[in-house]
This record gives structure tokens, sequence and C-alpha cells, in this order.
């Protein structure tokens, strides 16, 4: 089993007053049967096309291979795209070391960039620094118009032109975005006339699930990680519903109940504190789920992402002393017998005899634990997970399970979890400001 979820400590009968009423809490569980059998349904008759990549291994191949074809030779590659075209994969290759505090710069093979923010500096500095020759940049958005990705786009093949690689901008670049199908495609019509290469975007499924197709498998594979077995981990978390599982045998569903029962008690935020660098950014990822799908009609939860142990020395305590208003998810890692092992001599001459001959892994392991403890102690709500290995399955397991518990939360609180209709407004503004000048 690749994640194991207790929630016993999230329940009044459990952790006394703050918990999540248990007649309520059974209650939502009975309602997310319907949930269920929606999801077990669109599975059957394809009408989500996010379940279809749950153990699908007829694209990987091709996946692969542009995978290959795009880091061949290369130094640097770097993935333009933002919001769900980008932190699905940055997940992902975080397993690769990407991103991992001190660990990122070293890890082997291409150096990665992820460049989801639009910043100035940030981009100029880049430009300067970056091996040209040697560098592959992907563009990935779905709708081929986000005014970020174009923004970066056009000052790349800008910089290409000027420093003689504008014959070829095919080789440098890779493109993924929906296809043309009549409607404009502005990413498309930017890169195609030099030539380059693009992937289709599937126009069922939205940025922020996008993570189960070639928009998270592709940088994932170029960064040298098993996609087939993330998709093996989908299936994973996919299988309890199509097999007809009672709700209480299904992590997401319980997940869900939780949120929609935290919601209706007035607990308007979610903590999701994990104990791992290298689910920093999956944390992140989830944020945006949440948030795009849940937050409409006056509903949703905030979400808000804590990183283990580090965050104990910034967040817990407002977590546990302060407002009594959040529902906590803290995700371990196995970790014990892991790391560097601590010579019992530094541990006497520090007057810490418990260190010694244990090793760091085992003293995260025991922070985690005693976060847990200690929330639920204080009449938290604390759900946990332990994922006993953090590989490619387990991530691809825990990825999906939170994309079903947010599509379950949405039927449980009377909102659709596909659309995301407040954001336009912004891209429209932001567009007309840069017109004026
Ligand atoms: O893939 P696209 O179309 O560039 O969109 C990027 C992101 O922007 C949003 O549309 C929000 O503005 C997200 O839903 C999406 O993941």
């Amino acid at each position: 089993m690749s994640l194991v979820q207790t929630y016993d400590r999230a329940l009044v009968s459990k952790i006394g007053e703050g918990g999540i009423d248990d007649a309520a809490f059974h209650a939502k569980l009975e309602q997310s049967r319907e949930a269920l059998d929606w999801v077990r349904s669109a599975h059957a008759n394809k009408e989500l096309a996010l379940l279809g990549y749950a153990g699908k291994t007829d694209d990987v191949a091709a996946i692969e291979s542009a995978a290959k074809t795009f880091a061949e030779g290369a130094t640097d590659l770097i993935f333009y795209g933002t919001g769900g075209s980008s932190l699905g994969s940055q997940a992902l290759a975080q397993l690769a070391d990407y991103n991992v505090p001190g660990l990122g710069v070293l890890r082997d093979g291409p150096r990665l960039h992820f460049l989801d923010n639009l910043d100035p500096i940030t981009l100029d500095k880049l430009f300067a620094k970056l091996p040209l020759e040697t560098s592959r940049f992907m563009a990935v958005s779905k709708s081929g118009g986000t005014g970020e990705t174009l923004t970066q786009v056009m000052a790349t093949i800008s910089l290409l032109q000027a420093n003689g690689h504008g014959d070829h901008l095919a080789r440098h670049f890779l493109g993924l975005s929906e296809p043309e199908a009549g409607k404009k495609n502005e990413l498309r019509a930017l890169l195609e006339p030099y030539g380059v290469t693009f992937l289709e975007h599937d126009t069922g499924v939205g940025g922020r699930y996008s993570v189960a197709t070639n928009v998270g498998l592709l940088p994932a594979a170029a960064a040298g990680l098993d996609i087939a077995a993330v998709r093996n981990g989908f299936m994973d978390a996919l299988k309890p519903i199509l097999d007809g599982a009672e709700p209480k045998d299904v992590p997401a569903a319980i997940g869900a109940t939780l949120a929609a029962c935290a919601a209706d008690a007035g607990k308007n935020v979610s903590v999701m504190m994990s104990y791992a660098d290298r689910l920093e950014r999956t944390a992140a990822w989830w944020v945006q789920l949440w948030s795009e799908s849940l937050g409409k009609d006056g509903k949703g939860t905030t979400p808000v992402r804590a990183l283990g142990p580090v965050d104990q020395h910034s967040q817990l305590q407002l977590h546990l002393g302060g407002p009594r208003d959040k529902l906590f998810t803290v995700v371990t890692v196995g970790f014990a017998g892991k790391g560097p092992k601590l010579d019992p001599e530094l541990a006497a001459r520090v007057g810490e005899p418990v260190f010694a001959n244990k090793t760091v892994g085992d003293f995260a392991a025991a922070e985690g634990r005693a976060t847990a403890d200690t929330l639920a102690k204080n009449g938290r709500p604390t759900r946990t997970i332990y994922i006993p290995e953090l590989n490619e399955r387990a991530l691809g397991t825990f990825l999906m399970q939170f994309m079903l518990e947010t599509i379950i939360t949405a039927r449980l609180i009377g909102v659709n979890a596909f659309d995301q209709p407040a954001v336009e407004e912004g891209k429209i503004l932001a567009k007309k400001y840069l017109g004026e000048g």
C-alpha cells in the first residue's frame, strides 16, 4: 500500500471539542456515495477525460520519446507555463530533486527551470546566463492565450534571434497546447511559423488536473522519472471507487467528507503540512487545485501549505494557539532510519543523549509524529497521511487522491470543480492596462 491515511483524530469522539461532529461526518460520508457513483459512471462513460489517464500506458512511449528528443544534449531545460501548466510537472520533477533546498542546483542531468512566474529581472538575468546553444525551451498553455507565457516566449524568440540562433528555433522550442480546431491559439501562432513541434493538450482536461497528461509527464520524463509508475499510482487511488468500495474505504471520500464537514462547521481553512522537501511543490500544486476548483458561489475553503519541520518555526504557533478555524492534513514519509547517523559523543556534548546513534530521518519522523499528536491534543482536527516510500507510484497515488478528493468535495458543497470564471476578469483588465501604457 503506498499511502496510509488516518482520520480518527479529526473527530469529536477522539479529540473532543474542536473536532468534527461524528454524526455530521457519518451523514456526509453517506452523501459522498452519490459522488462516488458519479465518478464511477464518468469513468465508464468516458465523461471525465482525467479518469482515463489512470493506468493508461498507450501514450507513455510517445511521451518518453518526445522528452528524450527535447532533452538530448541539453544543459538547461526551461519550462514556460503558469498555474496548471506548470505546477503538476514541478510536483513530479521535485522527486528528481528539482527545487530541493541545497540540492536542486546540484542534481544530476540537465538543469531544470520552471518559469511559472513573470518577473522581468529574473528573465533578464537568466537570459544573460543561459548557454543558449544547449538550452531548450518548452512552452505549455492549454488555451494558448495566457499573457505571461506568451510574453516569455516572445522575449525568448527575440533573444535566440539576436544571438544567432534564429534559424534553429524549431530545435530550441517545443510547444504544448490545445489543437487549433478553428479557435484562435496565440501560442501556436507565435511558434508554428518557425516549424516548432507541438504536442496536443487534451481539450477535456483542465490545467489543474493536467498533471495526469503529457503536461505533467513530459517534464517528468525529461527529469528522468518513471512516468508509467506515476500512471499506475493514479490507478491505485481511483481503483477503490471503480471497484464500488464503501465510502469509508475510499481515502478520497474520507478527505472530501472531512473538508465538507469542516466548511459546514465554519472551519474555513485547510492546512496541508508535509514533512518532506520533495512534497513542497506538491502542496503548491494542491493550493491551485483546491482554490480554483472550490472557490466559487461564496463557497470553498482556503488552502494553506506548510512544510515540516521548518514551518513549525513559522506557522505552528498560529495553528495551535490561533483561531479554531482549520482542518489539518499532516503528511509524513518513511524517514525513520534514513539519512546520516548521529555520533553519540557529539550528542552527549550538546547534552542531548536522545540523539545518540539516531539518524536525521529518525528526528524528522519524530517531529512529524509530534506535530500531528500536538494538533490533536489541542483539539485541532487532524488527518494524517503516511507515505512509506515516496516514489513515482506513491506520488501518483497522492496526486490522484487529491484530485478525486477535490472533485468529491465540489459535489458535496455544490460547486463545479472544473471551471474558474472569476479569474478571467483580471486577465482582461491587465491586457487593457498594458494597452493604455
Ligand atoms: O494553460 P493556460 O491556458 O495557459 O492557463 C494557465 C492557468 O491559468 C488559469 O486559466 C487561471 O488563470 C488556470 O486555470 C490555468 O492553469
